[in-house]
């Protein structure tokens, strides 16, 4: 029986297009900037990490080369959630989901289910996205938010940290998410896994894991509550 839904976002509960069109042209924007601040201790960090990593770059030069691949950087994922702080909270960006995913996380968290996300965005980026979405302040709905200082998406080990944080048995936890390769490394540590096909976002499916085009697909094939 699922008792906990694990869910990424980018793919899964908003669209790729607003990540790669609204929110990565707002960071590469306000990037130059933001790397010329020696004073947060934030951006401190995450710079030497990339100088660390990268030695002899111009660490801007590698976040807008991670960008242009989308890599999913630990660094420049935190960079990039300082940059989107200022267009959340002023209205610039407002996270348009997928229009199944209020009513089923609603219609979930009212049957009892525990909800959290895990997504390659930093906490405070991925809280700011869901406390400021088109369909309002969805951020109660979650108890717990997990990132890449969890671990990578695609190492199971990441999972199994998960599991251990929230308690549960790995079977009770149903991970949601667009990427083959992080279904996998779910499924490895023992969790239920399903993969969103949105046809939006030209999704690829991936063979050995359940598939669904939307949450009230995913409800459906799991019996879980319906909106
Ligand atoms: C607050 S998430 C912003 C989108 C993003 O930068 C990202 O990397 C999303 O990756 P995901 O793991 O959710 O597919
Ligand atoms: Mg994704």
């Amino acid at each position: 029986m699922i008792r906990l839904v694990l869910l990424d976002i980018e793919g899964t509960t908003l669209p790729i297009s607003f990540v790669r069109d609204v929110m990565f042209p707002y960071a590469a924007k306000a990037l130059p900037a933001l790397m010329q601040d020696h004073t947060n201790p934030t951006v401190v960090g995450a710079r030497a990490d990339i100088v660390m990593e990268h030695p002899g770059q111009d660490p801007l030069k590698v976040c807008q080369d991670w960008m242009k691949a989308d890599v999913k950087a630990a660094p420049l994922k935190t960079l990039q959630g300082l940059t989107w702080r200022q267009g959340f909270e002023d209205g610039t960006l407002k996270a348009d989901l997928y229009p199944d995913v209020p009513p089923a996380l609603e219609a979930w968290s009212k049957g009892g289910l525990r909800l959290a996300i895990y997504s390659s965005g930093s906490i405070p980026s991925q809280k700011l996205l869901y406390g400021h979405s088109e369909q309002g302040d969805l951020t109660p709905l979650f108890e717990d938010f997990f990132d890449l200082s969890t671990g990578g998406k695609k190492d199971a080990a990441s999972y199994e940290k998960i599991t251990a944080a929230v308690g549960l048995p790995p079977a009770e936890i149903l991970f949601l998410s667009d990427i083959g390769a992080e279904l996998d490394a779910a499924q490895r540590a023992g969790l239920t896994a399903c993969q969103l096909v949105r046809e939006q976002d030209g999704t690829v499916p991936h063979p050995g894991v359940p598939q669904a085009p939307d949450l009230n697909a995913v409800s459906t094939q799991f019996g879980l509550p319906v909106a």
